[in-house]
């Protein structure tokens, strides 16, 4: 049989933890009857994303994000532009798609995985010009990550003690969404456009959301008392936001939001800043990606 080449992408700082030594433990576990590997660490933002175009462009079959979300961002962009396989390592924060896929936390299982090498098509997103695997969206958690992004600590824990401060002096904004020719004004905490159902960390946005089914899951989050809050967290943890008071989710593929100002949004959980207007709309089965064998 012959060989793929496979590179693995390591972006060093994703969940605040040391992968110096990972390499080692990928070659003691990866089988090498199927695969040739190669390293590759990243030092800056943006770094992935040119690391995976050049092995794209070359003879790289397999490319691994070794990192959370935004490093799956960066390299999957450029994996589906070339049509080539993306496997994921998780070693994010939240590693909201992972764990979406049912891809094992722990690294040896992981690789096992990405060794038994079942791929899958799934759906992906835009956002203005921007792709997205996981989920995007604007109000608070853009505005928590673009203030996140200007922190030294990472990991759950910084989110956490950061959200909670924040939460406190955040406004709510009133948008015009167009799904699929309907309109929807509505105020909102959150917008978030969902590929997969969590952020990460298990929190389940968009519960009946599929990777496979060709559409996109807007959840808007309402304006709340924040006593109520432990209500919504309740709710995200055990999967039941599409029957609670808090949130409206609606299915679609195409989506338009219109806002009162320019400002931030996040893609994957890393912020950026945009204009008022926003187009979103869903590349059905358009990203090839190792997954486990059970369904996801
Ligand atoms: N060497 C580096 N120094 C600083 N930032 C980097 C470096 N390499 C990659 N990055 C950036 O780190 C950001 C965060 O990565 P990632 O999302 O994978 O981790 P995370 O935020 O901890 O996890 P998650 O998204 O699952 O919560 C990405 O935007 C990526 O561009």
């Amino acid at each position: 049989m012959l060989k793929s080449n496979i590179l693995f992408i390591i972006n060093p700082i994703s969940g605040g933890k040391d992968k110096l030594r990972l390499p080692g433990l990928i070659d003691a576990h990866l089988d090498r009857t199927k695969f040739n590997a190669n390293f590759a660490f990243t030092e800056y933002v943006g770094h992935a994303s040119e690391i995976a175009e050049e092995a794209a462009n070359k003879n790289f079959d397999v490319i691994v994000a070794v990192g959370g979300d935004g490093t799956i961002n960066e390299i999957g962009t450029k994996v589906m532009q070339q049509n080539k396989v993306l496997g994921i390592l998780p070693f994010g924060s939240g590693n909201g798609l992972a764990r979406f896929l049912k891809i094992p936390m722990n690294t040896v299982k992981a690789l096992k995985v990405i060794n038994n090498y079942q791929v899958k098509l799934i759906d992906t997103a835009t956002f203005n010009d921007k792709c997205f695997f996981n989920m995007a969206g604007m109000g608070f958690d853009a505005h928590i990550s673009s203030v996140f992004a200007g922190n030294k600590g990472r990991g759950l824990s910084g989110y956490l003690k950061l959200g909670l401060r924040e939460v406190l002096s955040y406004k709510p904004q009133t948008y015009r969404i167009v799904i699929d020719g309907s309109e929807y004004v509505r105020t909102a905490f959150v917008i978030s456009v969902a590929n997969s159902s969590q952020y990460g960390n298990n929190a389940h946005i968009a519960p009946t959301a599929s990777v496979t089914d060709g559409l996109l899951d807007v959840c808007i989050v309402k304006e709340f008392p924040m006593y109520k809050l432990p209500v919504l967290a309740y709710e995200m943890l055990n999967s039941k936001t599409d029957s609670s008071k808090l949130v409206e989710i609606i299915k679609g593929k195409n989506i338009h939001i219109s806002r009162i100002k320019e400002d931030a949004i996040h893609i994957d959980g890393e912020p950026f800043f945009m204009g008022q207007e926003i187009a979103v709309s869903v590349k059905p089965l358009s990203l090839n990606i190792i997954t486990p064998d059970y369904e996801v």
